[in-house]
């Protein structure tokens, strides 16, 4: 079991996009309305180029709405930089500096300088732990297997103590117990932080073991918001049961 390594855990934040629009140059138009509650667990599903993640990259910040707000805690967040927004991401890969050692990537976490504190530091060797890191902080990401690349990143988001976390696919590229592994790992983290979190998969065994709520997209919209049990197990919307074709729970 994880814990908070000090103080307090950070709060879980509750997330709302209204209205938004959005649109690459000579792109298809996209339009989200979502309300997420605080310390939810949100699986974003849907067909490939459906949007799952461009959403999570205008929450995080990486792009910008045409039009409508993005409001993490109540608060609009929609001009602001990323890193002021309360949010933490983790990709399917590439989340880690080639030449930085997990300590350091971790370190990033707490300061873009590298500028630590003690107090830093204790919370940094302390995320590394918990992450099964141990006797791996001075090595680079490419003396790590796969999955512990990934769990770098998950102590990177420790120490960040962001309120919502997104996930873009992070265990597409992990073997079956690996994954099981992360989804262990992702499921303790929200237990003891309390984090908000929306994560991006593809497939609906991770929805049901993880996610409370499923949000399922197609052609740039939310066409299906609900419980994970009740749309994979029970009234599956057509656009939902045709997606997942012969994969369905
Ligand atoms: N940088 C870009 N420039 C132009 N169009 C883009 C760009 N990125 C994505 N798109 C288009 O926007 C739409 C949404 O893409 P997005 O990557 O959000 O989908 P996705 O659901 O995450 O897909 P996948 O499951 O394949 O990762 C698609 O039609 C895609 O082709």
């Amino acid at each position: 079991m994880l814990h908070p390594d000090n103080g307090s855990p950070p709060k879980s934040a509750g997330l709302a996009l209204e209205k938004i629009s959005f649109a690459y140059p000579n792109g298809p138009q996209l339009a989200f309305d979502l309300k997420v509650e605080a310390g939810d667990i949100v699986s974003v599903m849907g067909p490939s180029g459906s949007g799952k993640s461009t959403l999570l990259n205008l929450v995080a910040g990486f792009e910008q709405p045409l039009s409508g707000k993005i409001l993490v805690d109540g608060k609009d967040v929609t001009g602001l930089p990323p890193h002021q927004r309360g949010v933490s991401m983790i990709f399917q890969e590439n989340n880690l500096f080639p030449h930085l050692t997990v300590e350091q990537n971790v370190g990033l976490g707490r300061s873009p300088s590298l500028k630590l504190s003690p107090k830093d530091r204790k919370a940094v060797a302390s995320a590394i732990e918990r992450t099964g890191l141990r006797g791996k902080a001075d090595r680079l990401p490419s003396a790590l297997s796969g999955g512990e690349r990934q769990r770098a990143a998950l102590a990177r988001v420790l120490v960040q103590q962001n309120p919502i976390l997104m996930l873009d696919e992070p265990l597409a590229s992990l073997g079956p117990a690996l994954k099981d592994e992360m989804l262990d790992l992702i499921k303790e983290l929200h237990q003891s932080q309390g984090m908000t979190i929306l994560m991006v998969t593809h497939d609906p065994q991770d929805a049901l073991r993880l996610a409370r709520t499923l949000v399922f997209l197609e052609k740039g919209h939310i066409v299906a918001t609900g419980t994970t049990q009740e749309l994979l197990r029970e009234g599956a919307p057509s656009a939902l049961t045709d997606y997942l074709g012969g994969r369905g729970v």
